[in-house]
Order: C-alpha cells, then sequence, then structure tokens
C-alpha cells in the first residue's frame, strides 16, 4: 500500500532519483488548536539517516510540530494546520496522503511505553495482521524487529509472556521493536526516555545512535545533555517559533541566538 494515490507516483519516483540528503522539507508550517497558533511559519529540512533533535521549553510546539509530520493531530479535532510538508515528492498534509500507510512509513513512539495488554510475540505480530503482511514473514520480522531494538537477547525465550511482564525500559523498546516491524523509514521518538530511570535511558540513546544508520530520527527531548549526546542537528523553538536549528555541536557551544544560548545556559525554560 503507497502513501501516494497513483498520480503521484510519478513524482515521487523522480524525486527519490535525486536522492538527496534530505528527507522532509517543512515550508511555511502553522499549526492552531482554535485561536493559539501554536506552531508559527516552521521552515526546516530533516536530513536522512541522522538525528533530529527537537528542543526548548514546555508548550514551546515541539510535540505539535512532531505530531504533524505522521498527521497524529488529526486525531485532535480543534487543530487544523496550512503549509507543507514534503516527503518523496508529496505534501504529507494533503488530503491525497493515505494515513494508514503513512504511519507504517513515518512510525512514532510515544513518552510513556503503550505495549498492548497482548504477549511479546502478539505486540508485534498485532500490526502486521492489521496491515495484511503475510503469516510467513512473521517470525522473521518479530526476530528482526527485536534484534533492532536490542531486546532478543533479553526476551526470545519468553516470547509468549506478557509485555506487561517487561521492564519500563524493554517495554520501550519492544514499542521501537513494534513501529521497527513496519519497515518504516523515519522515526518519530515524543521523549522516549523520560519515563525511565538512567540505565534504562542509557540503553535506548545507545539504541538510538544504532538505529540512525537505516533510518531517520526525529525526537523531542526535553533532556540538553541527551540532545547534545545522540542529535546530529538540534532544533530550538520557542514560543511556537524555531529560533535556531544547527548542528548539535554548534548550537550547544555556539549558538548564533541569543535567545538560545539564554535557554541552554539555564536562564530560562
Ligand atoms: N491536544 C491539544 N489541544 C489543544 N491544545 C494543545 C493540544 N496539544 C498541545 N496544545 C497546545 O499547543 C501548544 C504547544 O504544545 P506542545 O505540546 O506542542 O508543546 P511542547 O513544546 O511539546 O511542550 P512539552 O515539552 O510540555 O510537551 C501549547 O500551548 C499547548 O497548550
Amino acid at each position: 500500500m503507497s502513501i501516494v494515490t497513483a498520480e503521484k507516483q510519478q513524482v515521487e519516483s523522480e524525486t527519490n532519483a535525486l536522492n538527496t540528503s534530505q528527507i522532509l522539507t517543512v515550508k511555511d508550517l502553522n499549526i492552531y488548536y482554535g485561536e493559539n497558533h501554536a506552531v508559527q511559519e516552521l521552515s526546516l529540512d530533516i536530513d536522512k539517516q541522522a538525528v533530529t533533535a527537537l528542543i526548548g521549553p514546555s508548550g514551546c510546539g515541539k510535540s505539535t510540530f512532531l505530531r504533524s509530520i505522521n498527521r497524529m493531530n488529526d486525531l485532535i479535532s480543534i487543530a487544523r494546520n496550512t503549509g507543507e510538508i514534503q516527503y518523496q515528492g508529496l505534501n504529507l498534509l494533503s488530503k491525497e496522503v493515505n494515513v494508514v500507510a503513512l504511519r507504517k512509513e513515518i512510525g512514532m513512539v510515544f513518552q510513556r511505553p503503550n505495549p498492548f495488554p497482548k504477549s511479546i510475540y502478539n505486540n508485534l505480530t498485532h500490526g502486521l495482521r492489521f496491515h495484511g503482511i503475510p503469516k510467513k514473514e512473521w517470525k522473521e520480522r518479530v526476530e528482526d524487529s527485536l534484534k533492532k531494538a536490542a531486546l532478543w537477547d533479553e526476551v526470545k525465550d519468553r516470547l509468549h509472556e506478557s509485555a506487561l511482564s517487561l521492564s519500563g525500559g524493554q517495554q520501550q523498546r519492544l514499542c521501537i521493536a513494534r513501529t521497527l516491524s513496519m519497515k518504516p523509514n523515519v522515526l518519530l521518538l515524543d521523549e522516549p526516555a523520560s519515563a525511565l530511570d538512567p540505565i534504562a535511558t542509557a540503553k535506548i540513546e545507545e539504541l538510538i545512535l544504532d538505529l540512525k544508520k537505516d533510518y531517520t530520527i526525529v525526537i523531542v527531548t526535553h533532556n540538553m545533555q541527551q540532545a547534545s549526546r545522540i542529535s546530529d542537528k538540534t532544533a530550538f523553538f520557542f514560543n511556537g517559533r524555531l529560533i535556531e536549528y544547527n548542528q548539535t555541536d554548534k548550537l550547544f557551544s555556539n549558538p548564533d541566538e541569543k535567545q538560545t544560548e539564554d535557554y541552554i545556559s539555564g536562564r530560562f525554560g
């Protein structure tokens, strides 16, 4: 199932042929909740097979932007948007997008681990069944995604036990595996380690660094040390606006904007 309509296939293949280093191009994006203008005139490019961190104080629009990339804001009745998010020659915000197929290709992992109250194995096969993946592929997909999520060794002998018997960190890696089982291109992570202890957090960070070999990762984090440890580029948001978007090393050591400097040095937020 393609995320684009047949007429768009030609554009898609032409764009792929360009093979640019950017996978997503955001142009003049505005997102509103009723009267609240939560994301304002946002334009930025997201690099392929890299980690992009979104930082900024609470309520600045990070999660709203992240959720717009795979159309999770569609679920919020008062949310509306203008502008474009270009991906493979298609504006992801357009009506032509098959949202179910889009979420398979651009998967999301949330702040709190949210495994289904089912076995570890069935957590992974749930989506495979839903998307009509042939049953003969399931075993391999389950094993492969658990290995990619660095969880296989810990669960291979207990695949039929409840996912709820796993620790919080293991549950979050299972949720990452569940997303990977759909063979996505992009992973959207909304503060994936904020509910975890330092050891589980370190494992998630290690995993993110490993996954960027194969996937594009966009992560919202409140933790500036985490952003500086794992991301290639960082976008700093304030009051719904993108203040600075830079290489992570540069943004944290020698930011271009005074507001960025004030935020990273703890003067506000
Ligand atoms: N479901 C929603 N309905 C209405 N308004 C919302 C909704 N979600 C977010 N908002 C509003 O949009 C603005 C941006 O919120 P958002 O959650 O995107 O910020 P954030 O930077 O991710 O914050 P945090 O770091 O606290 O998660 C805020 O004013 C918030 O109140």
